[in-house]
């Protein structure tokens, strides 16, 4: 008897271990809930001071403080740490608010972070400035970019869309008007279609018109076609799209001076020309020319796209460009296009030049990020703009039949602008539903 109940607990203990390895890989997020925020949590109240002081974040009291210490409260007189304000505890890490004591900077606290990800057993820690004298380390349990799981608030808004995850748990958000033009970059099956198909289904809920220019004969943004105002799959179409841009946006500059205002949100609402977004698929196409007689459509092209984006901002049209190399090699304009978009996404490249030419002007230290992106991250990328400010996220694995089904769900909000009628895209029809033919009754066997 009492050997089986031995092997009862033996049993239960195995299974018990076997659930916990296994979540611990298969459902992370529930093994952080489980067992990893308990533990790291513990560690990090129990540590809290002694890491603070091995890792060189406290400094010497004051001078009225150590007296305090000294002569009223009687005791030894400690360097201070920051003052802990807030834990937060999230589906993926732990949120922890610090007040710094005068003498320390965020930036002293984010050189230690490698230090105490190591000394609370997290994955990761990312020390953010979050107002003066506090910042937030933001502890991620696991590698939260193995498997993207987008948080349930991020909801595209405004003009505001969330496109990927940051490796700190939070949403990676495309926010069109803090940054009006973006540049895509990577080689070939980094993801970058599928950062602009997570980036369409994000838009197509919103009230913007989708402008896309796809001259590889549209094979990725055709399928769009319900929620797109104006499409070009070839260079011909494209030079005469972005002609009809150019004198969008000074009709619209003629509106915001017949109404005395600078930016087209300064108009009331009833007035407002509806945003623009124009999403352009392998920007070479446009650049690169096979025939002398096409010199003229180049240069028409690439004018047309450096006005837009050194002008349109103020008039609602906005950018995202995308491409697999975007430097002088593609020839005159292109550095100069390239320097509007300060915006920048670099997936996995095949060589550091690449990721210089992505990344070097605005955020030059997130240049060996971007080169050791591993092949089997496909997604994966770094994200900067012109603060300087850069960081890795992964888009969530989208399926083209998903995102067409958002842009047939949202079509009636394609806005109807005549200027841009002529290049409306004949939406494909929805696919009949394949009804299974009826089973034939098999005759019965006698
Ligand atoms: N975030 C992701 N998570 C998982 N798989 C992804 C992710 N992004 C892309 N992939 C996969 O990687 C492959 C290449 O992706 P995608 O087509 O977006 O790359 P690309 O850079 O546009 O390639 P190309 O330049 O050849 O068109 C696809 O099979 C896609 O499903």
């Amino acid at each position: 008897m009492a050997d089986l109940s031995l092997w009862v607990e033996g049993a239960t203990a195995l299974t018990a271990a076997g659930g916990v390895t296994y979540a611990r890989f298969r459902a992370p997020r529930v093994y952080w809930a489980m067992v990893g925020l308990p533990m790291a949590w513990g560690r990090f109240s129990v540590s809290y001071r002694t890491t603070m002081d091995v890792c060189g974040l406290t400094v010497q009291p004051s001078g009225l403080r150590a007296f305090m210490s000294r002569k009223v409260a009687r005791r030894e007189v400690r360097p201070v740490a920051p003052k802990i304000r807030r834990i937060r505890p999230t589906s993926t890490g732990l949120r922890v608010t610090l007040r710094l004591p005068a003498g320390l900077e965020p930036a002293d606290v984010a050189a230690a972070s490698e230090r105490l990800r190591h000394a609370w057993g997290v994955h990761g820690v990312h020390v953010i400035a979050t107002k003066p004298g506090y910042v937030e380390l933001r502890m991620t349990g696991y590698d939260v970019l193995r498997r993207v799981q987008m948080p349930r608030k991020a909801v595209a808004r405004d003009l505001v869309v969330p496109v990927a995850l940051r490796d700190d748990g939070t949403a990676y958000e495309r926010d069109f008007r803090q940054i009006p033009h973006a540049l895509t970059l990577g080689a070939n099956q980094s993801g970058k279609s599928m950062y602009q198909r997570n980036l369409i289904k994000g838009l197509a809920r919103l009230p913007v018109a989708l402008v896309g220019i796809d001259c590889k004969r549209g094979v990725e943004q055709s399928r769009y076609a319900a929620r797109l105002s104006a499409l070009a799959t070839n260079p011909d179409d494209a030079a005469s799209l972005i002609d009809v841009l150019v004198a969008e946006m000074e009709d619209r500059f003629d509106l915001l001076a017949k109404h005395g205002v600078s930016d087209l949100w300064e108009l009331p609402e009833h007035l407002r020309p509806v945003p623009v977004v124009v999403l352009v698929d392998e920007i070479a196409e446009l650049f690169l020319i096979s025939a002398k007689k096409d010199e003229e459509r180049r240069e028409r092209i690439v004018t047309g796209l450096i006005r837009l984006a050194q002008l349109s901002r103020a008039v609602g049209l906005f950018m995202e460009i995308c491409g697999q190399r975007f430097g002088s090699e593609l020839g005159k304009g292109a550095t100069m296009l390239r320097a509007q978009l300060t915006g920048r996404v670099v997936h996995r490249v095949n060589d550091k030049q690449t990721a210089e030419m992505g990344l070097n002007d605005v955020a030059p230290e997130s240049v060996p990020a971007a080169c050791t992106i591993p092949a089997d991250r496909p997604g994966q990328a770094v994200a900067a703009d012109a603060s300087g400010g850069w960081g890795r996220i992964r888009t969530p694995l989208t399926s083209v039949e998903e995102t067409v089904a958002v842009c047939r769900e949202f079509a009636h909000m394609a806005p109807d602008l005549p200027a841009l009628e002529p290049f409306r895209p004949v939406a494909p029809p929805v696919p009949a539903q394949v009804i299974p033919p009826k089973p034939t009754t098999a005759p019965a066997i006698p």
